[in-house]
């Protein structure tokens, strides 16, 4: 079940939990509101969902999907994209990320722009709107399997910080700020 909370700014090792002091645990419709991340949880077995994973499909039109493991062994040039992952960056288009084996961190940037660490594990299935800052990281386990969904022909591009004039971040601070964000 997925976890969230606010990270200390003294990261010596991505790979760690790196909680503020004391721990700040949200729950996660208080990280949508901060944020306008959504979640739900899906049975990798069943795809049953609240809704089902068909349903989330459908109704958000992703009709491009694939399967990315992100291992020492299973990713090409694995330390350049684990590096390449955890630049802050933006997207012109949302982030959807279904786990479906093992375990990593996204980390958002808040309203406020403060870092909130999103532990993610099996049957976690994500949504970064486009223009959010973020990273990724893998955890001590260093393996996870994702389901990548997508509208269209998937574009990955990650823009790096500062991105602040994109149409995409213009908009996603405005809707942010006006509370406009939906599910
Ligand atoms: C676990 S999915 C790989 C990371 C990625 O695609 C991305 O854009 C992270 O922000
Ligand atoms: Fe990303």
């Amino acid at each position: 079940m997925v976890r969230a909370w606010y990270m200390s700014n003294d990261v010596k090792d991505q790979r760690l939990e790196n909680h503020q002091n004391p721990q700040k645990f949200l729950p996660f419709d208080e990280v949508y509101q901060l944020t306008g991340v959504e979640y739900f949880f899906v049975n990798v077995n069943t795809n049953e969902a609240n809704g089902t994973l068909d349903k989330i499909k459908k109704e958000r039109g992703y009709n491009y999907e694939d399967e990315l493991i992100c291992s020492k062994d299973c990713l090409q040039n694995y330390e350049e994209k684990l590096k390449m992952f955890f630049e802050e960056h933006l997207h012109t288009d949302e982030e959807i990320r279904f786990v479906l084996e093992g375990s990593g961190y996204f980390d958002v940037r808040d309203k406020n722009d403060d870092w909130i660490r999103i532990e993610v594990t099996s049957g976690d299935l994500i949504i970064l709107p486009s223009g959010i800052y973020h990273r990724f990281t893998l955890d001590v386990t260093n393996f996870i399997k994702v389901k990548r969904f997508f509208v269209g022909e998937p574009v990955w591009t990650a823009h790096n910080r500062p991105a602040d004039d994109f149409e995409c971040r213009r908009s996603y601070v405005e809707k942010l700020n006006s509370r406009q964000i939906s599910v």
